[in-house]
């Protein structure tokens, strides 16, 4: 862990206050931070000023220049990084202590190897992937017209990088941005790993940022914060791991119920704004989805009144609803199924990248099974 103590100095150096805490390697997760000693609730554990953080103002000049002026932040940092030259490197001991090319294109989707692998990502996946390649495309396009000598794959590093790495951040500068592109690099910040539940407090202002203990730590525990309300899917796409326990999950149903669906069934839920974006999670399936079931369980017109009135049709309507959903989850679970045996049976990509996948599935499959067992409860 030499390199972590020469980045915490560097970062000292800079300003940067630690207290009570320290890198250290968590099995499955790379490295997150530790509590060194018992820690109280609300003591303060990080404390970085703005002039420590990697932004919009640390960008060189000579970057910022060639990019056209509605380059996105996530661009120009991405490029700024993928630029700066070894005998040049001011930021030498966080360069040393984050992830690799080869790892990073291990675990995250839009570098796998294998685009066979794509399209086994659960349906909302594939269509966050789709959205990250299309700003990836756009971000390569600007910075390799700008920088022709750069290597496609040390710009798409220093993209995944600045994807994974960081923090929403909001001065008077950025705050005329699109909110997504209001981030800004923290080394020694970036050390926390994400848990879905609880996580320290994290607060900015323009002058700095401060992470403050949520609770007491024991020594030896790890402290984390919460990257978000993220599901499964999100946290796979965007950061290249899935949470065993997740209270924010949910399972896309396009994919389930949409075929159910007849063409002018899909013109009405489209013009009353209800046309796709079903989801199911640990409790209950979404409104949308109860929507889009109640129009196959009730006349027209009396859809068109539960939907101005925003009612549910009373228990008669929900009793067929819920058979109904049965019948189209137990289908669904079969497709679930069908793709777990897929996927243990190929041998594209990395084993790593298949299991992931296998995993999710199943986590896809239990809270559909769960589904089920209450409905036919
Ligand atoms: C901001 S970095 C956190 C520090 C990182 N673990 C490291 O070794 O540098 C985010 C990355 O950490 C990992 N990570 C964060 N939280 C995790 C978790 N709960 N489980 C597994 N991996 C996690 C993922 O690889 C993610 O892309």
């Amino acid at each position: 862990m030499e390199a972590y103590d020469e980045l915490l100095r560097w970062a000292q150096d800079r300003g940067v206050e630690i207290h009570g805490i320290a890198p250290r390697e968590i099995p499955g997760k790379g490295v997150g931070m530790v509590a060194t000693k018992p820690l109280k609730a609300n003591e303060r554990l990080l404390h970085v000023p703005t002039s420590a953080l990697r932004s919009l103002e640390t960008i060189r000049p000579k970057v910022k220049k060639a990019l056209p002026a509605d380059t996105r932040v996530h661009a120009l940092l991405a490029a700024d990084l993928a630029l700066d030259k070894p005998t040049t490197k001011k930021y030498a001991p966080w360069n040393a202590i984050v992830p690799s090319a080869a790892d990073l294109a291990t675990a995250l989707p839009l570098a796998w190897s294998s685009p066979v692998l794509h399209n086994y990502l659960p349906p909302p996946a594939r269509a966050l992937l789709r959205a990250q390649q299309a700003k990836f495309a756009r971000d390569w396009a600007a910075v390799s017209a700008a920088f022709p000598a750069l290597a496609p794959d040390a710009f798409r590093h220093a993209w995944l990088l600045t994807n994974t790495r960081t923090f929403y951040h909001e001065t008077a500068r950025t705050a005329r941005l699109p909110h997504d592109d209001r981030m800004v690099l923290q080394p020694v910040a970036d050390l926390f790993n994400h848990a879905a539940d609880g996580g320290c407090e994290v607060a900015f202002t323009p002058a700095s940022f401060a992470i403050t203990a949520d609770r007491a730590y024991a020594e030896g525990e790890e402290v984390l914060i919460c990257y978000g309300r993220h599901s499964n899917d999100f946290l796979l796409v965007e950061y290249g791991f899935v949470l065993e326990q997740n209270r924010w999950d949910e399972v896309g149903l396009d994919e389930a119920v949409l075929p159910e669906l007849g063409e002018e069934e899909k013109r009405l839920l489209e013009e009353k704004g209800f046309l796709g974006g079903y989801v199911l999670d640990a409790k209950a399936v979404c409104y949308r989805t109860l929507v889009a079931l109640r129009l196959l369980c009730v006349p027209r017109a009396e859809w068109e009144r539960l939907v101005a009135e925003g009612e549910d049709g009373g228990e008669k309507v929900q009793a067929k609803v819920d058979r109904l959903l049965l019948r189209i989850l137990c289908k669904y679970r079969r497709t679930v199924e069908g793709t777990i045996k897929e996927l243990e049976g190929l041998e594209d990509g990395e084993p790593c990248q298949r299991e992931i996948l296998r995993v999710r599935w199943q986590q896809i499959r239990a809270l559909i099974d769960q589904t089920i067992e209450r409905l036919e409860y």
